[in-house]
């Protein structure tokens, strides 16, 4: 295993979680050596002019689609690896429902290679929980574990783990293991055929619906299902207003369940879907205004930990067809942070301090890795996001990273930018442009 690049870069006038005066942070060999101002840049440091700008932890994506193996025409692990850089993120979980099926070390190797090579961000593969992600029988996680990779996260996403005999083995291999299961909270048999969230909209439209109840049977089977095998479980992209109070009730139980939420869940509702523009068509669907609110709260008082993008590439021709024949998924990596901006910050719910927890330290926390979501002080990681938050800008989905286009912001103003990204002192993403 080799080590993985590190720099040194000066980063001049900035501001640490948007507190205090501006400062100069100095990144050497990796790790901020000093904080303070005016501080000379040493011979071969790169150097950033943060012209006042924001200085966060770098982000840390729990839950991210880069279809490598199998669908490199949509992305592959270079084209995300840019599109995270760009957004600000520093690492990513990259989602197991690739072809082949991420079920084995011999891929979860081959994608963390792959990314360590590529050395725009780090890239922790997920493994499936179940081979081919059949539902039938548990992958070999022990193996994937132990190998280079590490895997620290398992799921079936795309899927939903829906036997619970199935999934109490599966928390309780991960017991052993310590590591953790996110679980796409889906009970298929209440989903035969949905396409849309159940509603007036869905109704009106003539769209088959995916209830609410779906995902909040399932997300309380598996706060009782980790209570009895003591051990911790993870929701992906939660998305509706009960599962917010479920989640609530199992944490006043001491229950060990974490929560992730999307930003097009935050900011999008079902009311989109008048258009029949599939880009608009996502797992789990597009909820109704009460379901943004009660997930912002959420957000806000740390009921839901944190955002995942669940960044969905997909191809032109998988969304230009018929709403229910689309493929479900939109882009996420490169408009995260504004959409955080726009729906927490800007309306009073979160400040910078809020950002850098649920964009990166909750995240670093609950998948368990040590080198990310750390303060910004002398001796720590020098893996930094550099925000301005005034400088807005209009989405154009062809000038975007991603390989894929299928994102549901196009023409829309974003209300801040990412002026920059560093990865342990190596500058990955600056202006707009990756650096490698
Ligand atoms: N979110 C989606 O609508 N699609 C995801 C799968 C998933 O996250 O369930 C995909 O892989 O395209
Ligand atoms: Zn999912
Ligand atoms: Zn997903």
């Amino acid at each position: 295993m080799s080590i993985p690049a590190t720099g040194s870069v000066l980063i001049a006038d900035v501001r640490p979680y948007g507190e205090g005066d501006p400062v100069d942070v100095l990144v050497v060999d990796g790790s901020i050596a000093q904080i303070g101002a005016d501080l000379s840049t040493p011979d071969a440091a790169d150097r950033i002019d943060g012209g006042g700008a924001i200085l966060l932890p770098g982000f840390v994506d729990l839950h991210t689609h880069l279809r490598e193996p199998g669908r490199e025409d949509t992305e592959t692990i270079r084209t995300g690896s840019a599109a995270a850089a760009l957004g600000g993120y520093t690492a990513v979980f990259a989602m197991a429902n690739t072809d082949p099926v991420a079920d084995n070390s011999t891929i979860t190797d081959n994608v963390w290679r792959t990314g360590r090579d590529i050395g725009l961000v780090d890239v922790h593969p997920v493994g499936a929980v179940t081979v081919g992600l059949a539902g039938k029988q548990l992958a070999e996680m022990g193996m994937m574990a132990a190998g280079a990779a590490g895997v620290r996260m398992f799921s079936d996403d795309g899927k939903c783990v829906d036997d619970p005999l199935l999934m109490r083995r599966a928390l309780e291999y991960a017991k052993s293991l310590d590591v953790l299961i996110a679980q796409h909270a889906e009970e298929p048999r209440l989903t035969v055929g949905a396409v849309a969230h159940e509603g007036p909209t869905a109704a009106r439209l003539g769209l088959t619906g995916w209830p609410r109840a779906a995902e909040e049977s399932i997300v309380i089977r598996d706060a009782l299902l980790a209570r009895d095998a003591g051990t911790r479980v993870h929701i992906c992209h939660a998305s509706t207003e009960g599962t917010v109070e479920l989640l609530r009730w199992a944490r006043e139980q001491g229950i060990a369940i974490s929560a992730e939420v999307t930003p097009h869940h935050l900011l999008l509702d079902d009311s989109r879907l008048a258009t029949y523009d599939p880009v608009n068509k996502v797992n789990p669907p597009l909820r109704e205004t009460r379901d943004n609110d009660a997930l912002r709260r959420a957000l806000a008082d740390g009921v839901i930990d944190c955002v995942a993008t669940d960044h969905a590439p997909h191809a032109a021709q998988e969304k230009a067809c018929e709403f229910a024949q689309a493929r479900p998924g939109m882009l996420g990596l490169e408009t995260a942070l504004p959409i955080v901006v726009d729906t927490m910050v800007n309306p009073g719910l979160l400040d910078w301090r809020g950002v850098a927890r649920v964009m990166s330290e909750r995240p670093a926390q609950i998948v368990g890795i040590a080198d990310q979501g750390r303060p910004i002080e002398v001796g720590e990681p020098g893996s930094l996001t550099l925000v301005d938050p005034d400088r807005s800008w209009v989405v154009r989905p062809d000038e975007l990273a991603s390989l894929s286009r299928n994102t549901p912001y196009a023409a829309m103003t974003m209300p801040a930018t990412v002026t920059a990204t560093v990865l342990r002192g190596v500058v990955t993403a600056r202006d707009g442009e990756v650096t490698r």
